[in-house]
């Protein structure tokens, strides 16, 4: 059976139509998803793009060729400019339009009739492998790139290419005649028909994904600190213990001292800014350690080790304890100001103990530690 290519060019703007409409709608719908508004511009290009190719019986060339493949070309570089917007915020505004005007110029001077059918086939697909091949980098690069959606747009769009290499190196093979009557470039075009669809229901999943990420970031996550909220918190430190019984554990609460002075001396901002640097701090003391950390809420922070780290617990604590005391903390309002931080720490040889239990243990030895001056580390045991 030999497949008509335009029957298949107005099958494919139809669907083309209906899906970038959902695409766009998603996109108006979900405002901080970005990348859907642009994917949805390329996707209304592409459509009229290919309709103007559907239309080319009885249209001029200038308009049925050139321009609908420069509508393309736009919205290949669009394709890709949406997947860098996923996850960055510069997007490569300048050598997109650069590119895909290049190969705009470089397509308007071939000539439309039918003799150049090959050399516009050969110039399209390699366009397409180069926009494909950029958008295949930014989804590899993305912070998520692990997530299904990520690796499921990346093998469609590594489909996708592999279908647009057959494409150039048949084009590049054989004479314009041969090509427009051939069956397995109308495979070929089939193909990447359904290829381009997969890969804009992909996009609406990575969207999505993307949206549920969000959520559980703002679930899980303090806003202030970006380190684990007292939910996450607990909720991690809960399955560290259900996932080692048998090991020791050591729980710290950490409360900077006098904070109420901060606020109240220096503002809030001042005050925040003091939190995110003791956060730094908590991170850079036990971020390569097997530990479990956040902050409980207020200036209140704890952390759970577990493990070969327990018995180095005590030191670790006295050496955060140090630290803050002696850097000077710089404030965007041009101020340094002194923190310290007063913990209690308990630990527990077996990790059975209830969570609830080395907490009510901690705040003892915290309270111990302000009571004594605060400004220390307080340790007990169970
Ligand atoms: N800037 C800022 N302040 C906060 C935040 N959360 C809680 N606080 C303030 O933290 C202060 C805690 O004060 P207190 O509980 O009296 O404790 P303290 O002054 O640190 O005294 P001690 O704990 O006894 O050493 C209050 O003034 C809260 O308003 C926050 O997110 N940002």
């Amino acid at each position: 059976m030999k497949l008509d290519l335009y029957t298949l060019y107005v099958g494919h703007v139809t669907t083309f139509v209906l899906m970038t409409t959902i695409l766009l709608l998603i996109g108006l719908r979900y405002r901080q998803e970005q990348a859907l508004r642009i994917w949805g511009v390329a996707g209304v290009l592409a459509c009229a793009g290919i309709a103007l190719i559907a239309l080319r019986p009885y249209l001029p060339l200038w308009l049925g060729v050139g321009l609908a493949n420069c509508l393309l070309f736009f919205s290949l570089m669009l394709t890709w400019v949406g997947g860098v917007a996923l996850d960055h915020a510069r997007l490569p505004w300048r050598p997109g339009l650069l590119l895909a005007g290049a190969v705009s110029g470089v397509f308007l001077l071939l000539p439309f009739g039918p003799e150049a059918f090959a050399w516009r086939i050969l110039l399209f697909s390699a366009a397409y492998l180069l926009f494909h091949a950029l958008l295949w980098r930014s989804l590899r690069r993305s912070p998520h790139q692990a997530r299904l959606g990520y690796r499921l747009g990346r093998l469609i769009v590594l489909l996708l290419m592999l279908t647009y290499s057959v494409r150039l190196l048949y084009s590049s093979a054989v004479s314009s005649g041969w090509l427009a009557n051939s069956a397995l470039f109308a495979y070929l075009d089939y193909q990447a028909m359904w290829l381009e669809y997969a890969k804009l229901l992909c996009f609406i999943f990575i969207c999505f994904e993307r949206l549920e990420i969000r959520l559980y970031q703002q679930a899980m996550l303090d806003s202030l600190t970006g380190l684990a909220n007292r939910r996450a918190f607990h909720e991690q430190a809960e399955q560290r213990l259900a996932a080692n019984p048998d090991a020791p554990v050591a729980l710290l609460v950490m409360d900077l001292d006098w904070f109420k002075r901060v606020n109240d001396s220096h503002g809030h901002l001042a005050g925040d800014e003091v939190l995110v640097h003791f956060a730094t701090l908590l991170d850079r003391h036990f971020g390569h350690f097997d530990a479990v950390y956040g902050r409980n809420g207020g200036e209140e922070f704890s952390v759970l080790l577990s493990g070969s780290a327990v018995p180095h617990a005590p030191a670790l604590a006295e050496t955060l304890r140090h630290t803050l005391a002696a850097e000077p903390i710089a404030t965007s309002d041009g101020n340094t100001l002194q923190q310290t931080v007063s913990t209690g720490l308990v630990v527990a040889p077996r990790g059975h103990t209830p969570l609830r239990e080395l907490f009510r243990q901690a705040d003892l030895q915290l309270y111990a530690a302000k009571e004594q001056g605060r400004n220390r580390v307080c340790v007990g045991a169970l």
